[in-house]
């Protein structure tokens, strides 16, 4: 039994790199499902680590036996497909770029991508502002010396100016990084600033399994200097996957230490008497924003959740 890497899947057919050698696989999964992966929407994300059996005769071919136990998963909710989407696995540090201007600072969709990091067992996360010589206004620092308060990483580049990326690339070392952000921050810019040749790649992989759309709807890991990156599909819209309308208030690192604190152990911090959360707010001690982006996500959660029971 050989055992490889999940460099990317698409249509349910992986391209697996080979332990030791390095050489590429393409691997369908062998039988329906993978014994340990029952009831998993895509078994299978880049980052994933597999047993596989070569295929007799077709070179380079093969299937794929077992998934090897992982450290976490990194999901979202694909809206238009209406299921979750596996979009990397054994994550160590997740990365939401941004940018202030060209696309428009969005807090909101930072919020949920920290939700979603919350999520991510053992993986720490870095809200990463791209595009720093378009100017920084007064709003954008604040926010993101927020984020920094309640104990993520935050940090500046200009890939156009090469600001940054080499401290940047220092933090990453050793690490699996997974790369999400917005439509138009820079994250092919980044990438391949990263790993030079990875914007032509991701071309060649999108017409040969994708023929006619351009769009990558499907995460993909590369090799770079001392670390690994894998980059997902840029979206509008993000929905964490993972908790529900009633639980995602734990989501929301700030929340805790007030949450344990509120009258009733399951506080939807709305109009409950004594909800220490909803104090903390009043008192300035929660940023009046995030508050927001919480009731907001809640609300949006619930709605998916009547869709999908009701
Ligand atoms: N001013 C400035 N522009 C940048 C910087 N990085 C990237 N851009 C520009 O931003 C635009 C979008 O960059 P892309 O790398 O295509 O962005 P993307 O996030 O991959 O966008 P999608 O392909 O839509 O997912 C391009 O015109 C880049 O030249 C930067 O650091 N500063
Ligand atoms: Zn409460």
């Amino acid at each position: 039994m050989r055992r490889g890497l999940v460099l990317m899947g698409i249509n349910n057919i992986f391209t697996v790199e080979e332990e030791g050698t390095g050489a590429l696989y393409e691997c369908r999964i062998k039988g329906k499902v993978l014994e340990d992966a029952v009831g998993d929407y895509n078994p299978l994300a880049p980052g994933d680590r597999v047993e596989f059996e070569e295929d007799p005769i077709e070179e380079h071919k093969g299937s794929i036996e077992r998934r090897l136990e992982r450290k976490n998963a990194f999901v979202r909710y694909n809206l238009k497909r209406k299921a979750p989407q596996t979009l990397a696995a054994n994550v160590d540090l997740l990365v939401c770029l941004t940018s202030p201007d060209q696309p428009p600072f969005r807090p909101r969709f930072i919020d949920r991508v920290l939700v979603a990091a919350e999520l991510v067992e053992g993986a720490e996360a870095l809200v990463l502002l791209n595009k720093k010589d378009l100017g920084v206004p007064p709003e954008v620092a604040r926010r993101l010396s927020l984020y920094a308060d309640i104990g993520y990483h935050v940090r500046m580049i200009s890939v156009k100016t090469g600001e940054g990326i080499a401290d940047l690339v220092a933090f990453f070392q050793g690490k699996t990084v997974v790369l999400v952000g917005q439509s138009g921050v820079g994250k092919s810019s980044l990438l391949n600033t990263l790993v030079p040749g990875a914007g032509q790649r991701v071309g060649e992989i999108s017409r040969k399994y994708n023929r006619g759309s351009h769009v990558t709807n499907y995460s993909r890991l590369f090799h770079a200097r001392g670390f690994e990156v894998i980059d997902t599909p840029g979206v509008r819209e993000f929905v964490p996957y993972g908790t529900s309308s009633r639980d995602v208030g734990w989501c929301f690192r700030e929340f805790e230490p007030y949450a344990k604190e509120c009258a009733y152990p399951s506080c939807q911090h709305m109009d409950e008497p004594d909800c220490a959360v909803k104090e903390a707010v009043m008192k300035g001690r929660i940023d009046p924003e995030r508050y927001e982006s919480y009731l907001r996500l809640r609300e949006e959660l619930e709605l998916l959740e009547q869709e999908e029971y009701g």
